[in-house]
């Protein structure tokens, strides 16, 4: 596959492999895939600094009534700074998917004992909001996180479905597909961001939907 390709709203398992370093995990329910050192420490380092300076309590979609199951704090990413705009282009390049089709940039924060319980990132089409939710830019498509530090002490994210646990680690890009190859959203996506249980824990995740985001 042309390595300089754009597709709208989807990336391919044989694209991704053609970047150097790419790894696939190795289960047949999820297409997810794994790069280290996506991003270099001086990058990483300058959008903590970024996500420090301005972050808010993190909010779910479709709350079940758990006030404990997302206690982080996000950061919403201005396409203005120069470095969320090179993060940007690197999404672009790695996933190959049509920058229009992401959301804006977040960042996450979670201090010791902060989590996001096992939850999958697309919404569930029977639920009340899905339409609030869906209705421009369609549902999430591919998940592109990055994780910024090495955490001292916990902030693993589980999958649990798959009994695959993914370390934190400067610069790591985790990627996967949350359908199925029909098409319907795959719930051995489901993940859980553990809690951290020493230092500090960042991410910054590029959601893809179906359709331009606008
Ligand atoms: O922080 C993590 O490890 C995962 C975060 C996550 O799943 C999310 O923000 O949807
Ligand atoms: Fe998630």
């Amino acid at each position: 596959m042309n390595p300089d390709a754009t597709f709208d709203g989807e990336s391919f398992p044989a694209f991704l492999m053609a970047h150097a370093d790419m790894q696939r995990v190795p289960d047949g329910r999820v297409e997810m895939f794994v790069q280290r050192g996506f991003l270099d420490p001086e990058m990483c380092a300058g959008l903590i600094d970024l996500i420090e300076r301005q972050h808010r309590p993190s909010t779910v979609a479709d709350s079940n009534g758990d006030s404990a199951f997302r206690t982080s704090s996000t950061c919403d990413l201005s396409f203005d700074e120069p470095l969320v705009a090179a993060l940007t282009a690197r999404f672009t390049q790695i996933s190959g998917i049509d920058p229009q089709y992401g959301e804006p940039l977040q960042g996450q924060r979670y201090e010791v004992g902060q989590e996001f319980k096992a939850h999958t990132d697309y919404f569930e089409p029977g639920n009340p909001d899905f339409q609030k939710y869906c209705a421009i830019a369609g549902q999430r498509t591919w998940t592109f996180m990055v994780y910024l530090n090495d955490v001292a002490a916990g902030g693993a994210t589980r999958f649990k479905a798959i009994d695959k646990i993914i370390q934190p680690e400067t610069g790591k890009l985790v990627a996967w597909n949350n359908r199925r190859p029909d098409g319907r959203p795959n719930p051995a996506t489901l993940h859980h961001a553990m809690k951290v249980r020493r230092g500090r824990k960042y991410v910054i995740t590029r959601w893809y939907r179906e359709r331009p985001w606008g």
